[in-house]
């Protein structure tokens, strides 16, 4: 199977945890994409009626094309169930987000959700993370200044570029990436970052995920993380 077709397959099974009633959190990526077309598929045709809070204004587009009815985090009193991508994720359920640039607005939909899902295909399971570039949201006013001490602190920073631009993310804010190689600790390096002033979040998203779906050739594996 293609890394495409594995996406498919959770993107498929990943549904089937999705209860008429639910306030349900959506993710950002092509693996939810995939999600988003099976919900869609599930709500015009058997009728089932949930809410989405989406993570990032492409899903919502999405979701809002598919007759899936969009609440923000705001508007709602709690969220069932967030299922989302991921980019890669440690044999302890830690993980790295923030590949398609929208970990900040994932990360507060994650917090404020009962339980949160992630949909891989198996090239993103690790031993550790880190081999995947760590995403930072950083606010654009002091930026440079803000690359100039992380990387004093041997962290390789490196603004995310398309067509000589800087990528904005929803909340329009720049994106820098940080390749560090094997990240040993964690949580001494999210304590780190959430104590650095220009850093809006981070994309290491610690013991929040409870669900991880793996695609593999023979099928879906569900593993529960706590
Ligand atoms: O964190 C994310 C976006 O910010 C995505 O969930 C992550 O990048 C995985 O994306 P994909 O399913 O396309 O591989």
């Amino acid at each position: 199977m293609t890394q495409d077709e594995l996406k498919q397959l959770v993107g498929k099974a990943a549904v089937d945890f999705i209860e008429d009633g639910m306030i349900v959190g959506l993710g950002t990526g092509s693996t939810v994409k995939y999600m988003v077309d099976y919900l869609g598929e599930r709500v015009q045709k058997d009728g089932i009626n949930i809410v989405g809070v989406s993570t990032s204004k492409r899903t919502a587009e999405q979701a809002t094309n598919l007759g899936i009815t969009i609440k923000d985090v705001d508007e709602v009193d709690h969220i069932d169930l967030t299922i989302d991508g991921a980019d890669q994720i440690d044999k302890n359920f830690q993980g790295i987000k923030g590949g398609g640039a929208a970990h900040l607005w994932e990360k507060i939909v994650a917090i404020n959700s009962r339980r949160n899902m992630w949909i891989v295909d198996e090239s993103k399971m690790a031993d550790e993370l880190g081999s995947f570039p760590l995403p930072l949201e950083v606010i654009p006013y002091g930026s440079k200044q803000l690359l100039k001490r992380l990387d004093a602190k041997g962290y390789h920073p490196e603004f995310r570029m398309a067509n000589g631009e800087h990528v904005l993310t929803d909340s329009k804010n720049y994106v820098i990436d940080l390749h560090m190689g094997k990240i040993e600790d964690p949580h001494a390096l999210a304590a780190d970052l959430d104590s650095m002033t220009g850093i809006v979040e981070h994309g290491l998203f610690l013991d929040l995920v409870n669900t991880v779906i793996v695609g593999r050739e023979d099928g879906p594996e569900v593993l529960q993380a706590r």
